[in-house]
């Protein structure tokens, strides 16, 4: 049976994980108070022993005793039946939680000074500078600025669009599922909004995906160059979790939601003509 410890299996760092949604234990029916206080103890003994018990298979869990079973003997009354069975979907984001943490966990060798690959920190914040917020803004109004042609204009002006897009999409995800950052991440980022402080998705895999296929889609024709955004992209990835800042699903989401959100600046491509229009209608 699952406890209400198996809830906080993901959650060693205090941190809730995806939001309430998620929970294994919402799935089930609350703890019935004639259950044996035998049993009760000795789930809430141990996190780990609670998180192993909770992704049991139910019917290895039905099997596992008379404890569960009713007063005869003769297997589970149907009411723990229903308690037993969670559903497959919630074991599966369970135990994906379970290793998302651990693995997270292991890979943030960067996180401070004295983490094993501490000394290379700096590099990885230099990274994550190459994937901030600001350099992009700055760079692509400056861009347009200085753009001698209409063409390059109009791609400055809606790579501009999606980086607006990226931070208000990003930012409204972070407000609603308020994942918290791995404990161990020092939060030392220059010029953070306050939804920063929660962690899903990552803004910068978010930006790096939608910039790395802006920038191979208009602006990046040459091989070697594209291999190089390629990569880039793939390090901004990386480093938020080596710097100890993300989850690794926090990093995969922001990817695939980065690459969602280059769908949706083509989408609302503004052209020339869009933008007379925009400005006729505000003159009017
Ligand atoms: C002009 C204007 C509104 C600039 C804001 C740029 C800005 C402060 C972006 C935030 C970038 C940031 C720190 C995102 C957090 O990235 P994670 O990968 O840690 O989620």
């Amino acid at each position: 049976m699952p406890s209400p410890k198996a809830k906080n299996a993901g959650r060693r760092d205090g941190s809730p994980v995806l939001g309430s949604n998620f929970d294994f234990v919402s799935l089930t029916k609350p703890l019935n108070r004639s259950s044996p206080p035998h049993l009760l103890q000795r789930q809430g003994s141990d996190p780990t022993t609670a998180r192993l018990r909770a992704s049991e298979s139910p019917s290895r869990r039905r099997g596992s005793g008379s404890s569960t079973g009713s007063a005869s003997g003769q297997g589970p009354p149907e009411e723990d039946g229903i308690r037993l069975n969670p559903s497959l979907i919630g074991i599966s984001l369970s135990s994906l939680l379970a290793i998302d943490l651990w693995l997270s966990k292991r890979l943030s060798v960067c996180a401070c000074e004295d983490s094993s690959w501490g000394s290379a920190r700096p590099l990885m914040k230099l990274i994550e500078v190459t994937g901030h917020g600001i350099p992009w803004l700055a760079g692509a109004a400056y861009s347009m600025y200085k753009s001698d042609s209409a063409a390059g204009q109009e791609v400055m002006l809606n790579l501009l669009m999606g980086l607006l897009l990226d931070l208000i999409l990003v930012g409204a995800v972070k407000a609603v599922v308020r994942r918290r950052r791995p404990a161990h991440n020092q939060m030392d980022m220059f010029a953070t909004f306050s939804v920063d402080r929660y962690s899903f998705p990552s803004g910068h895999a978010t930006r790096a995906a939608m910039c790395g296929r802006f920038l191979l889609a208009h602006l990046v024709l040459a091989a070697p160059l594209r291999v190089l955004v390629l990569l880039w992209v793939g390090l901004v990835g990386l480093s938020r979790v080596l710097l100890g800042r993300h989850h690794v699903t926090d990093v995969l989401f922001g990817f695939w939601m980065g690459y969602c959100q280059y769908k949706l600046v083509e989408i609302l491509w503004l052209s020339p003509e869009t933008l007379q229009g925009l400005f006729r209608l505000s003159t009017l």
